[in-house]
């Protein structure tokens, strides 16, 4: 109950050598901290919190509108509800070197295992859209040395995006992810790569793991888990997925009750009440509530009789 049972420490040092495993883990990405629950609940290797959801979730496009506390503060939350390594989307890391190094802290706070720092120009934009712009090499790399110096736990997984192949090909994403590597990087997040084989270049290019984003709508075909591990990659996240589901299903729902004046039909396709229950781990907290109900009227009866 009240979760996580792990330390922050503890969950990058997990997430660390799960990493170096070989495996492919795959992050959903938790619309809330309940649906972080639910990813931990079905197996998942991890959960990833979209700067995407964050923004979605407030009513606002992802265009650099919030903040590092907004960002940080849900990802917090996750965070401390699950035992799963969380990996946060830090945008740009919020402004410049120093900034950077205080977004590191911060997210280092709110007990993530990682996070990602992209290259584009501030403000920024979303990573499958037409028209972003990146950063020089020399700013892309200062902040990824931000990042590096300024976190405190070793284990802080840092990992470089790189939005440079959309506007000038693969062969520069390569060469500017080899760049962010040298420069510290722990993993590398090559955005809005098209084909498969683009992937495979990449992982073959570095000697650190390879994330893939696989966004609906976006830039890349949904590539399986296994031929994505085939193709070398490391990690994967499935960044606004939920939300989508589940305001796709909100929106089917309302216009139901508009049209039949109750939710009758819709209640099979809810989690019931019970499945809810059983997330959140009710009994154990009823269990807890007992224990100090018993004990303060032993106490009670202790006071009275001495
Ligand atoms: C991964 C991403 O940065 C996010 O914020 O989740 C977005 C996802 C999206 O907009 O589909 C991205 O820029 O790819
Ligand atoms: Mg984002």
């Amino acid at each position: 109950m009240l979760y996580s049972t792990l330390t922050p420490a503890a969950k990058r040092a997990a997430f660390r050598e799960r990493l170096g495993s070989g495996e492919l883990l795959q992050l959903p990405g938790a619309f809330n901290p309940l649906s972080a629950r639910l990813i931990e609940a079905k197996g998942f290797d991890g959960v990833y919190v979209s700067g995407a959801v964050v923004a979605a979730d407030l009513g606002l496009p992802d265009v650099g509108l919030t903040t590092l506390s907004e960002v940080a503060g849900r990802a917090g939350q996750v965070a401390r509800m699950t035992d799963l390594p969380t990996l946060v989307d830090a945008d740009t890391g919020f402004g410049e070197a120093m900034n950077v190094a205080r977004t590191v802290q911060t997210m280092e706070d709110a007990g993530v295992a990682g996070l990602h720092v992209e290259d584009q120009v501030n403000p920024k934009r979303c990573g499958h859209l037409d028209g972003k712009q990146v950063v020089d090499e020399a700013t892309a790399l200062q902040r990824i040395r931000a990042a590096v110096t300024a976190r405190r736990d070793e284990n802080l997984l840092i990992m470089a995006r790189t939005d440079i192949r959309a506007g000038a090909g693969l062969d520069a994403a390569v060469e500017r992810a080899q760049a962010l590597v040298d420069a510290g990087a722990d993993a590398v997040f090559p955005e809005a790569m098209q084909h498969l084989d683009e992937f495979e270049v990449m992982a073959d290019a570095l000697d650190v793991p390879v994330l893939a984003n696989m966004t609906e709508f976006g830039k890349s075909e949904l590539f399986t888990a296994a031929r994505l591990r085939d193709a070398g990659v490391a990690m994967v996240i499935y960044p606004v997925s939920l939300l989508r589901l589940a305001m796709g299903a909100a929106d089917r729902a309302l216009d139901t009750l508009r049209a039949e004046g109750s939710l009758t039909s819709q209640v099979e396709h809810m989690q019931t009440r019970a499945e809810l229950y059983e997330l959140l781990d009710y009994p154990a907290y009823n269990t807890f509530d007992t224990g100090v109900y018993d004990f303060s009227l032993v106490d009670h009866h202790r006071h009275r009789t001495t």
